[in-house]
């Protein structure tokens, strides 16, 4: 037997998803002592099975678990079935033990679907209910505009790979940590569970000629079709080159208004257990200073020749400029923001997908050899990049930043430039009207290093101007909008999180000692508080951030003299591997940067 995750709290390991499904199908009374019951005989094993293949795939599979559950909570799935699939989602997103948590995946047709199910039918007992209410309002569903086929995911991966379009990066990630044989072991457990399924539907409904195609369609010899399909001798390369898709990526899938009514239906949902938390105070009187001279703008500087970095910063500056003023129309068109939740505490709205389209397309079609992340996981549109931004890129040559071109960045060339993208910095505050949080951020690496980047804040005002932008190359200085604080600062005023607090993050931020603090939403925003001399340093001591939140402030801090580093005092690499987030948080200041490492490692010794 396998050797497993032990933790001390959890009992050992004897069962599985597929006989827990079956166990709550055999019930014919749905109430929550019931469903208990089950799970205290099951003990939620089967959860930690394929834990013994490493770390990172443990949340693969976990994964990869609520994905299978989760596809039995639509249509054509018997009642009993489905509310066993909701108890088994609660409890592997509830009794997970790491931070942050993994999200549950659902398509919008099949969270609607369950909803529906959950009006209409009087069956349904209000304990059901309840954890589906203690699940939302814990935003526990990523939920997808795509629509996604019945059944185990692993069908919709492969017939994506099939036609070449997405999942490149699951595929690089199950070959990278080479568990395809895991993968192939669970699939074929989800496959069993799969037709067993069927098979009691089809004894339920007395036949096969009432059920739908999909259930009819399951393939006979399912793991000889699977090793196939993913012939397992194929090495990395192989799949580099061959999952690259050929054609031009599909368009983003419409988003309709069926995720904002599903929205407001699972806020109503949600209400019903529990009240939204109090926002946390901010600090109301926070403005900005009068005078807006440019920071370390030096107006007799070398012309730079149109050199690459200053070409792509100054055209990451447009667009940034241009998807900051997108996402001022969605706040103001009053149609809704369309917030999607993507995960605990981590929303998604229009603005978001729509300024991410925008600064990605124009970034590709002009550097086509760049390699860009960004926060959104959605397909690039074709027609984002539309003639008003060529227009725009192509115009404004002047604008092109005026500084010496730095003797190590000259030899670059585009394929060694990462360029990270935050379309929207600050979602939550954007979605709950402060505004000032909101910034578009677009790094520049290099060989892992963050050497340049663009801060716009579209809801920047000053004297009828709105949105300002700021730049910085290291080496080169920063650029822009910058409003430097000149009256020094008294005590010791600490930047931290308004939205995303825990007990570390709290620790953390008295561990700097502060004499005030000051809660503000976004990563650049914090960033910028910081390069302005608001406060005296920014720490966000959670897994939470990720790499295009950190890569732009760092490089202008670092352009500025300052340092953004992790709260140990360790730096960010920004190579781009699948491994996006800050799992060690986040510090910024720009001076006594040691010694606000230091106090931190004295109190907290992970995250
Ligand atoms: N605990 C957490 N969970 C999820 N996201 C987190 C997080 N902590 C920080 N973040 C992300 O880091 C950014 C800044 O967070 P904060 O406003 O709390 O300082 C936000 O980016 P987005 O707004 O782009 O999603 C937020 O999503
Ligand atoms: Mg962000």
């Amino acid at each position: 037997m396998a050797a497993y995750y032990t933790y001390n709290f959890l009992p050992p390991i004897s069962s599985d998803l597929d006989s827990l499904i079956h166990d709550f199908e055999r019930e014919s009374d749905y109430d929550y002592q019931t469903f208990a019951s089950v799970w205290q005989k099951h003990k939620l094993e089967f959860l930690f099975k394929a834990a013994d293949i490493q770390p990172n795939s443990f949340r693969f599979f976990l994964d990869d678990s609520m994905t299978v559950a989760a596809s039995y909570l639509g249509q054509p799935w018997r009642l009993p079935i489905q509310l066993g699939a909701l108890y088994c989602l609660f409890t592997i997103y509830m009794y997970q033990i790491e931070e942050p948590k993994i999200k549950i995946r659902l398509p919008i047709d099949t969270l609607n679907s369950f909803l529906d199910q959950m009006e209409l039918s009087s069956a349904i007992p209000a304990d059901a209910k309840t954890i589906l209410c203690k699940l939302i309002h814990e935003h526990a569903f990523v939920i997808s505009a795509t629509r996604h086929e019945m059944g185990p995911r692993f069908f919709t991966k492969m017939n994506y790979m099939k036609s070449g379009k997405y999942m490149r990066s699951d595929v690089l990630l199950s070959s990278r940590l080479n568990i395809d044989e895991k993968l192939i072991t669970m699939c074929e457990e989800a496959h069993n569970l799969y037709t067993k399924a069927k098979d009691n539907l089809i004894e339920a409904s007395g036949g096969t000629d009432s059920l739908p195609q999909e259930l009819t369609s399951i393939r006979p010899n399912f793991i000889e079709q699977l090793k196939k399909e993913f012939d397992l001798e194929r090495s990395d390369d192989q799949f580099d080159q061959e999952e690259q898709p050929d054609t031009e990526p599909e368009p983003i899938p419409q988003r309709g208004p069926s995720i904002g009514e599903t929205r407001s239906r699972i806020r109503a949902k949600a209400e019903m257990i529990a009240k939204p938390k109090a926002s946390a105070s901010v600090k109301e009187e926070y403005t900005f200073d009068d005078d807006h001279d440019d920071y370390n703008n030096d107006d007799d500087a070398d012309e730079c020749s149109l050199d690459m970095i200053a070409d792509n910063v100054n055209n990451d500056k447009r667009s940034a400029k241009r998807a900051g003023q997108i996402i001022r129309d969605v706040q103001s068109s009053g149609t809704g923001l369309d917030i999607v939740e993507k995960g605990h505490n981590d929303p998604q709205t229009k603005a978001d997908r729509a300024s991410q389209q925008l600064i990605i397309s124009s970034l590709v079609k002009h550097f086509p050899q760049l390699t860009v992340r960004g926060e959104e996981n959605i397909p690039l549109e074709k027609s984002a990049a539309s003639s008003d931004i060529d227009d725009l890129i192509g115009s404004n040559l002047d604008e092109i930043l005026k500084a010496p071109c730095p003797t190590e960045f000259q030899k670059l060339e585009e394929k060694d430039l990462v360029i990270w993208v935050d379309p929207l910095d600050g979602t939550r505050e954007f979605t709950e009207g402060r505004l000032e949080g909101v910034t578009v951020l677009i790094g520049v690496a290099t060989q892992g290093n963050a050497i340049g980047g663009i801060i716009h804040q579209p809801f920047y005002e000053d004297g009828g101007q709105s949105g300002r932008s700021i730049w910085g190359l290291v080496h080169a200085g920063v650029y822009g909008k910058c409003d430097i604080n000149k009256t020094p600062l008294p005590g010791r005023i600490v930047a931290g999180s308004l939205s995303h607090r825990s007990k570390t993050v709290i620790d953390a931020v008295n561990a700097c000692q502060p004499t005030e603090v000051l809660q503000a939403g976004g990563c650049g925003y914090k960033s910028l508080l910081v390069l302005e001399r608001r406060v005296h340093v920014y720490v966000h001591a959670s897994r939470g951030c990720s790499l295009w939140d950190t890569c732009a402030p760092e490089a202008i801090l670092r352009a500025a003299g300052g340092r953004l580093t992790d709260v140990f005092g360790n730096g960010i690499s920004y190579f781009p591997t699948d491994q996006t987030s800050v799992k060690t948080g986040v510090l910024a200041t720009m001076a006594d940067h040691d010694w606000y490492a230091q106090q931190i490692r004295e109190k907290i010794n992970n995250l």
